[in-house]
């Protein structure tokens, strides 16, 4: 069954609105792990509109499940951040300066040959290495030479095609699945998944190790409660 990693960027977003420490990222994150979340995982932005490089250290020496740190590494800030606190896993994410969310995977083909040196750099010390990916086959071989130790699929145009047309919107993903399968490359997945989208996905991916789920899921727990919305979740898997 695929782990459920809590993403608790959108709690941040509601701390850092206000400057004070309310509510408490490091409670929180405690909560969910109490509530039933496998890990917990956190996106450290450049310009900090969220998570703080600070919440990394306090996250780090307080949660005992996963914990994923997502970011990209080639800001060298990012680097020296997720060398200073082996996390159980890092996700590199390709985001350039402006974006409102992360929204493409990495060209694996292109940066082949960095991410293979920060591919090693991670393992060197224990750290799990996944690279954020579209579902390209090519893009998910040319991942696998990286020596990565797992691929996320960025699930944001499974997401926005669910409701329409759920055979074509998982298609593409179900293919990348196979190939990463044959490659021996671990899968995790995120983005815009939600209660809705969620279990057709898990059941479609074989061999899904864990998705990482924040947005809709801090948006649900508004009305729902966080505990009852973790456990939701969790049924889905
Ligand atoms: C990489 C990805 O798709 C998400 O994990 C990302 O962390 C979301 O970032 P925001 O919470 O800043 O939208
Ligand atoms: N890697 C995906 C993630 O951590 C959360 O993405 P979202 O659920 O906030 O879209």
């Amino acid at each position: 069954m695929a782990k459920l990693s809590v993403n608790i960027n959108k709690i941040a977003t509601l701390r850092n609105s206000r400057g004070g420490n309310n509510p408490d990222l490091v409670k929180v994150a405690l909560d969910c792990e109490r509530f039933g979340a496998e890990g917990i995982t956190v996106h450290p932005r450049p310009d900090e509109r969220h998570i703080r490089y600070q919440d990394v250290f306090d996250l780090k020496t307080a949660i005992s499940t996963e914990f994923n740190i997502e970011g990209n590494c080639k800001e060298q800030k990012f680097i020296d951040l997720v060398l200073a606190n082996k996390p159980a896993q890092v996700t590199l994410v390709p985001d350039t300066e402006g974006q409102i969310t992360s929204n493409h995977g990495w060209d694996t083909i292109k940066h082949q040959a960095y991410l293979k040196e920060m591919v090693q750099l991670f393992q060197k010390e224990g750290i799990r290495v996944s690279i954020f990916t579209d579902p390209v086959r090519e893009i998910i071989e040319a991942a696998q030479t990286t020596g990565t130790d797992r691929i996320e699929l960025y699930t944001e145009y499974y997401a926005a095609n669910y409701a329409k047309d759920p055979v074509k919107a998982i298609s593409p993903y179900t293919q990348a699945a196979h190939t990463a399968n044959k490659l021996g490359l671990g899968i995790n997945a995120g983005h815009d998944l939600d209660l809705q989208n969620l279990k057709y996905f898990a059941d479609n991916i074989p061999n899904l190790l864990e998705v990482s789920i924040g947005h809709a899921l801090i948006s649900d727990s508004l009305y729902l409660g966080l505990e009852n919305t973790i456990q939701l979740y969790l049924k889905q898997l």
